[in-house]
């Protein structure tokens, strides 16, 4: 579903991104963990063709990024979900899934929203209105109405308070029983334990650490990625 083979990528010769490779099966959830620089967002772009790699092979779908056509295979959700302040839900998610070349009625719209865990009384209403969850919502409503079989999220728990972070690990539960394919980089390790199916711990451009979550805990994972970084 989703491969990396020996991806390397510098900047103006510093690495970035040193021989990473690794494997993540339809319905898993991977999150990424790394200091600030270690190459997680760079990681990510890649995947999505934002940037380009020098060396080494990213594939979705046994598609090969930068080679087929991988546009609608990927969703990405940013830390601050972008979207029209003045539109509502509904509208948003028109707007973009016809971006993306899909067209629905208002109820299946409504439908992808409130699959999200998106309250009904909210989906009429100006995004403006909208706290940080809610706009994260309103994103993957458009990951899922795109169809995009594999999701990208930078940061996702990143100011999120304690509830809407629960409703988020539910729903990319819900979004892995689906078969989706979950990749996130994230600083939050308490809730990398939560979600993950794997656990990846980077260091200065090196997938330093690749771990089963089933078989460590929030302590010792806290413990191991001090040691690694
Ligand atoms: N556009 C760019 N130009 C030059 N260097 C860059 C660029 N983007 C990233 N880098 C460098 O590449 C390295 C990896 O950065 P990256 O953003 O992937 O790290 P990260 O793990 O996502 O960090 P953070 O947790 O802060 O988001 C860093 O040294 C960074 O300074």
């Amino acid at each position: 579903m989703l491969k990396a083979t020996n991806i390397s990528k510098s900047y103006n010769g510093k690495t970035a991104l040193k021989d990473v490779s690794f494997e993540v099966s339809k319905g898993e959830i991977f999150c990424l963990l790394g200091q600030n620089g270690a190459g997680k967002t760079t990681t990510i772009n890649i995947f999505l063709g934002f940037i380009t790699k020098d060396g080494g092979q990213a594939f979705v779908n046994d598609k090969e990024v930068g080679k087929d056509n991988t546009n609608n295979l990927t969703a990405y959700i940013p830390e601050t979900v972008q979207l029209y302040g003045n539109l509502s839900s509904v509208e948003n998610l028109n707007f973009f899934s016809r971006l993306a070349g899909f067209k629905y009625t208002t109820l299946e719209l409504e439908g992808f929203l409130t699959k999200t865990g998106l309250q009904s009384e909210a989906l009429h209403k100006r995004l403006s209105s909208y706290s940080k969850g809610m706009r994260q919502k309103v994103g993957i409503a458009v990951a899922l109405a795109k169809n995009a079989e594999v999701i990208f999220m930078d940061e996702p728990t990143s100011g999120l308070d304690p509830k809407a972070t629960a409703e988020f690990t539910k729903t990319c539960k819900e979004l892995a029983n689906m078969g989706k394919v979950i990749f996130m980089a994230t600083h939050d390790i308490f809730n990398a334990v939560e979600l993950a199916t794997t656990i990846g711990i980077m260091k200065e451009g090196v997938l330093a650490q690749q771990l089963k979550a089933s078989e460590i805990d929030a302590g010792k994972l806290n413990q191991l990625y001090l040691e690694t970084i």
